[in-house]
């Protein structure tokens, strides 16, 4: 996984909750501390003077354990890099000016009084916002510096329609100015005020005796009159009291909307002091050199906090498809071979499985070489002699390449360029003994000096198979192939002929993409050739039948990946891996 470069801009909303706004890519120090993290307080609160009510209610918990802004379980999810930073210690380590204000005043005034009778009043008082108060008293409650208890109180705020009629009167008013001393006609009027106030206008007057309305004229039957209604209504968006009787008539007339409005009040908690020291969140090594541990006031517990979710338990697509891929095998009734090591002798990879020494996949353009140890130590001598002969000068029916075999080629080290060098190993060690049909198979790593593209990387995993018995035909291979494949879900196949000095007829096998419309090539097979088959020693009429897949080709196709280096090597993107945990795969 690359290491994400992070840097945090948290911002302190109005209700004092700090939450986090934007990332930026900066380099990030392993160590939590060393991150830097910039504060960027903008304050979006609205009108110093208007109190806002609290959104929340008071709780005991330690306020600074509080999850940010309830998002932590999501966040958590998603990016638990940034989640596993917990900030909460900079919460309460971190006062602004205003709030430092705000607590000095809170607990400033405990020392002189018994109690704050009501945050509202104390706030305009004090000429600090109401919710700065707020927050501070939720603070010093989680603490038990005080002990707040929860005040409701209705008031009384204008509706859209009661607000309109504040800045420019109420319908009635409007109206009955808008008559001349002479009259005027229904129609007029109503062009002159528009619909809506013509017509609550035109009730509201006639209700207080304030027009004649005729049949098609409007005339005043008062002099004078007063915009009580508006006047009313300013004196409610002041805050003043009004009594019963017009509350109900505005309300009535829906100008008017009760709000809750919510506050505290505030005694001396059990853990009450005139001035609150900074809670430490760590004992740190300088404390202890210190001595200073001793007065320092830590932060309690929170044994209710959320943990973060435990890592582990996924399984890399390519170990799925493996574990697939095997499962299938023995359940076709495969043995698994020994894969033995990545590192093999020339021998084994090459020179049992008839490849000549001058071979191009065996110059070090094509294979990886050990420089240390060069050689192999130890190889069945016979058998050695046998293949030599059947290099040079052929045998049972073949020809041969007749050139002048080198023992110290065979011996040179390498790091297996296919698997196949498994089945060689296998096949000679079953020749020793009698015959025994036989299906094996085997998954494991290979290593191909190739330049890296979307296709090809120079490790990789091969999936190995074979078949040994009389009688085995092509068709036996690609039946064979049909089967393990669709089993795997893949079911159209396409066979080419191919070329390999080992197996002859040689097929590649294609599956078909079915996400980017293509053929993709996925193996090689082919029968094994006396050549290689007879110098171990097994029976003249066994035919062994035999493949070597990819496990990475199948594995893109059946992800949808195109990219080889999307699914292996140190670029692949752990969410890959993390998409696939162990409890949906139902193989343990
Ligand atoms: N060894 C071959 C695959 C193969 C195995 C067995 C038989 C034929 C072909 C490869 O690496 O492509």
């Amino acid at each position: 996984m690359e290491m994400n470069y992070i840097s945090l801009v948290w911002e302190l909303k109005q209700d004092g909750e700090l939450f986090q706004r934007k990332k930026h890519i900066a380099p990030l120090k392993n160590s939590r501390r060393s991150l830097s993290l910039s504060l960027s307080l903008s304050r979006r609160s609205p009108s110093r003077r208007s109190p806002s009510p609290p959104t929340s209610s008071l709780s005991r918990r330690s306020p600074s354990r509080r999850s940010l802004s309830g998002r932590d379980s999501e966040q958590q999810r998603r990016d638990p890099v940034n989640a596993a930073l917990d900030f909460s210690h900079l919460r309460s380590s971190f006062i602004s000016a205003g709030k430092q204000m705000a607590e000095e005043a809170v607990l400033g005034f405990l020392e002189k009084n018994e109690v704050i009778t009501d945050s509202g009043e104390f706030a305009v008082e004090k000429g600090i916002s109401h919710e700065e108060i707020v927050n501070v008293i939720k603070s010093l409650n989680g603490f038990r510096f005080v002990d707040a208890q929860d005040i409701k109180k209705e008031r009384w705020q204008l509706t859209a329609e009661g607000k309109t009629y504040a800045a420019n009167g109420s319908p009635e008013f409007q109206l009955f100015m808008a008559i001349p001393s002479e009259g005027i006609s229904r129609v007029e009027l109503q062009k002159k005020l528009g619909d809506s106030v013509f017509k609550i206008g035109c009730q509201q007057a006639i209700k207080n005796k304030w027009v004649e309305m005729g049949k098609s004229q409007v005339s005043k039957k008062v002099a004078h009159v007063d915009d009580n209604v508006k006047a009313m209504l300013v004196r409610i968006n002041d805050g003043e009291a009004l009594n019963q009787e017009d509350i109900d008539a505005l309300k009535r007339r829906k100008l008017i909307s009760p709000q809750i409005w919510k506050g505290y009040s505030v005694r001396k908690g059990p853990n009450y002091a005139p001035k609150r020291r900074k809670p430490a969140t760590d004992l740190t090594r300088e404390n202890l050199q210190r001595g200073d541990w001793k007065d320092l006031q830590f932060k309690e517990y929170n044994f209710s906090a959320k943990g973060l979710p435990a890592e582990g338990g996924y399984l890399h697509p390519l170990l799925k498809v493996r574990r697939q891929m095997q499962m299938i095998f023995l359940q076709m009734g495969f043995e698994e071979m020994p894969t033995n090591n990545y590192v093999e002798s020339s021998f084994w990879n090459f020179d049992a499985l008839f490849q000549p020494q001058q071979h191009p996949a065996r110059d070090s353009h094509d294979t990886f070489f050990l420089r240390e140890p060069s050689t192999t130590k130890t190889l069945p001598e016979d058998y050695v002699e046998r293949v030599k002969q059947i290099h040079e000068s052929g045998g049972h029916g073949s020809r041969g390449y007749g050139y002048d075999w080198k023992r110290e080629e065979a011996n040179k080290n390498l790091l297996r360029t296919h698997t196949t060098a498994v089945s060689s190993r296998m096949l000679y060690a079953l020749a020793q003994k009698p015959f025994e049909a036989k299906k094996y198979y085997s998954v494991d790593r290979v290593f191909r000096n190739e330049a890296v593209d979307r296709t090809h990387l120079a490790e990789f995993h091969q999936i190995e198979g074979l078949i040994c018995d009389r009688g085995l035909t092509l068709g036996d291979l690609q039946g064979v192939l049909y089967d393990f494949f669709s089993r795997l879900g893949m079911s159209k196949l396409r066979f080419k002929p191919a070329y390999n000095p080992y197996t002859e007829p040689s097929m590649e096998i294609f599956g078909y993409h079915e996400g980017f419309k293509k053929w993709v090539e996925v193996g090689n097979s082919g029968m094994f050739r006396p050549e290689m088959l007879l110098p171990m020693g097994l029976p003249e009429d066994v035919r062994v039948i035999a493949w070597g897949l990819s496990l990475e080709r199948p594995t893109m196709i059946l992800y949808g990946i195109d990219n080889i280096r999307d699914l292996f090597g140190h670029k692949v993107d752990l969410g890959l891996i993390k998409s696939n945990p162990i409890c949906r795969i139902g193989l343990q």
